[in-house]
């Protein structure tokens, strides 16, 4: 209990791992004493559970930032269950907390939660306060003319770049009052500590270590190696899939180990630095706030329209019924199409827990189109196993590649694996890499081992069908039945005349008012 009348307050961490521009804890320091608070949900009451590969990532997370709280005696403690007020409110009682504190999140499920937790702490006299973190721009701070979401990327983005510029980071807290000896904690957390140890201990995870260095140091040092390195190229070399050119940031942004306000800031220096060794380009560090602007559309979107995890924004593939071929569903999960670019992202999602945005596009395409596996198949297949499994940005791209989500690429723009190796992976560096058993062939052939005269193959060691496969489908073949598939449902949409009946009497209608 506290022994004096310093003010306790309780921190709850979320998707905010982090003491480099923390609001909540920043603030909650200067109040004086404090303490942390982290709830593992592994029912997941009401969200998606949350995948192999992340849990791997929290456990080290979670345990990388008790580390570095214990250095003040501050505790994090961690809890289970669903029912996160009255685990809160237990804190509050036991350590005499008299204030609570949290970063926002914004996922539908999250935010109802925190806004009924917020209201019945403030019924009973609790102090809250919570802060913007997670997103520059708040989803419900940006609105088209008619005070609606935006639905396509561009019109958003224009929209929040005309605002003022995202605040500056907050420093790390000073945690001037020292904890020791003002309150007595008890941690009773083993147990949760047992139950995530055991749940990220598994065959992937001993796999994701070669990898990732989850925790705010890993973090911070992905910024800077990008920040001196690959900046002042991101735009031209971003879709080099072989180079490792972009920040790797989205698992750190995701358990919010870094923030985005911090990275916004740091590309911004980096552009009006006067070291010429360390200037950027503008062009680059446009191209790399964009992709930044991308996530914060995806929460936009998740945020407005909560049904996105479960349907298809566009209602006409609400009809789509498709047969799902498991031995092909298989092969695409295996990394074992027969397209090398396609089976080296899937085997580098198995072993790395990642895959570079180009890639993810290409895979997704070929289920999707080739396939004709619904998008939702990928996407739990992914969910699983990606460090950065995130909800609002796996359902909107995988909703973008299938053409069914609200800014969508149009259902006809297929992906061709073999175009798509040749030129974003010309030297082949990157299958080799994932695929080594196709690593002799030169670089003519290493996108389509079936074309290699039948000596070359000899000599690469290579027996298709037996040491590496034969395409599981033929372009030409696939791509004829997809458009097939698709222009099914644009023809199924009502047929223009129609429309222009209808748009005609509703004019009339509105003249009559
Ligand atoms: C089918 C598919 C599924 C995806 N699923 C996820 C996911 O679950 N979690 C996830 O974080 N990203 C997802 N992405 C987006 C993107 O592939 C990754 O964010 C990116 O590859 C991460 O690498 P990076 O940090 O090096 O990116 P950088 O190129 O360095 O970009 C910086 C940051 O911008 C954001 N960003 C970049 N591209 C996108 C994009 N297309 N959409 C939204 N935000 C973007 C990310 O937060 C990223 O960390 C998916 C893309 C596709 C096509």
């Amino acid at each position: 209990m506290s022994s004096s009348k310093i003010p306790c307050t309780l921190v709850w961490l979320r998707r905010d791992l982090r003491l480099i521009d923390n609001p909540a804890l920043f603030h909650a320091a200067k109040r004086g004493q404090l303490i942390t608070v982290y709830i593992f949900d592994e029912d997941c009451s009401g969200k998606r559970r949350t995948g192999q590969a992340c849990l791997w990532w929290l456990y080290h997370s979670l345990k990388s930032l008790r580390n570095q709280l214990s250095q003040w005696n501050i505790p994090l403690i961690v809890k289970s269950g669903k029912d996160a007020f009255t685990i809160l409110k237990k804190l509050l009682d036991r350590y005499n907390a008299d204030a609570i504190y949290w970063n926002r999140c914004y996922e539908p499920f999250e935010y109802n939660r925190d806004y009924s937790i917020e209201k019945r702490f403030v019924a009973r006299k609790i102090k809250v306060e919570t802060y913007q973190d997670r997103v520059l721009y708040e989803p419900w701070k940006v609105k088209n003319g008619k005070g609606q979401p935006f639905q396509l990327f561009p019109c958003y983005w224009n929209q929040c770049l005309s605002l003022p510029q995202p605040r500056k980071p907050y420093d790390k807290p000073k945690f001037t009052v020292h904890n020791q000896g003002c309150v007595e904690y008890k941690y009773d957390d083993a147990g949760v500590w047992q139950l995530l140890a055991s749940i990220a201990d598994n065959d992937t995870s001993t796999r994701l270590q070669d990898f990732w260095h989850p925790g705010e140091e890993g973090a911070i040092q992905k910024l800077k190696r990008f920040m001196k390195n690959s900046l002042k190229v991101y735009s031209e070399k971003r879709d080099c899939i072989w180079l490792d050119a972009t920040s790797n940031l989205s698992p750190y942004l995701h358990f919010g180990e870094i923030s985005p306000f911090t990275i916004w800031h740091t590309a911004c220096f980096m552009r009006h630095s006067t070291t010429r060794s360390i200037s950027v380009p503008l062009h680059c560090t446009k191209r790399y706030l964009t992709e930044l602007g991308w996530r914060e559309f995806t929460c936009h979107l998740l945020f407005h329209y909560p049904d996105l995890p479960e349907k298809s924004f566009k209602s006409n593939f609400h009809q789509l019924k498709l047969e799902i071929d498991e031995e092909k569903l298989h092969a695409w999960q295996n990394g074992s199409t027969g397209y090398p670019i396609v089976d080296a992202g899937m085997r580098q999602l198995s072993q790395a827990g990642f895959m570079p945005n180009r890639v993810r596009m290409i895979v997704a395409s070929f289920l999707i189109m080739h396939l004709l596996i619904p998008w939702q198949k990928g996407e739990e297949w992914f969910w699983n196993r990606l460090v950065d499994a995130d909800l609002a940005q796996s359902v909107c791209n995988w909703q973008w590649i299938a053409g069914c989500g609200p800014d969508v690429a149009p259902y006809f723009r297929m992906f061709n694996p073999v175009i798509q190796g040749e030129k974003f992976d010309a030297e082949g560096y990157y299958v080799r890499k994932w695929i080594p058993e196709i690593a002799k062939l030169p670089n003519s052939y290493v996108q389509k081992p079936w074309e290699a005269p039948p000596t070359m193959l000899k000599i690469a060691n290579i027996t298709l069908g037996k040491t590496y496969p034969r395409p599981i489908v033929e372009h030409k073949v696939a791509r004829e039945l997809a458009l097939a598939t698709y222009s099914q449902l644009k023809r199924k949409r009502e047929p223009p005349s129609n429309k222009n009946k209808k748009r005609k009497r509703a004019k009339k209608e509105k003249l009559k008012d």
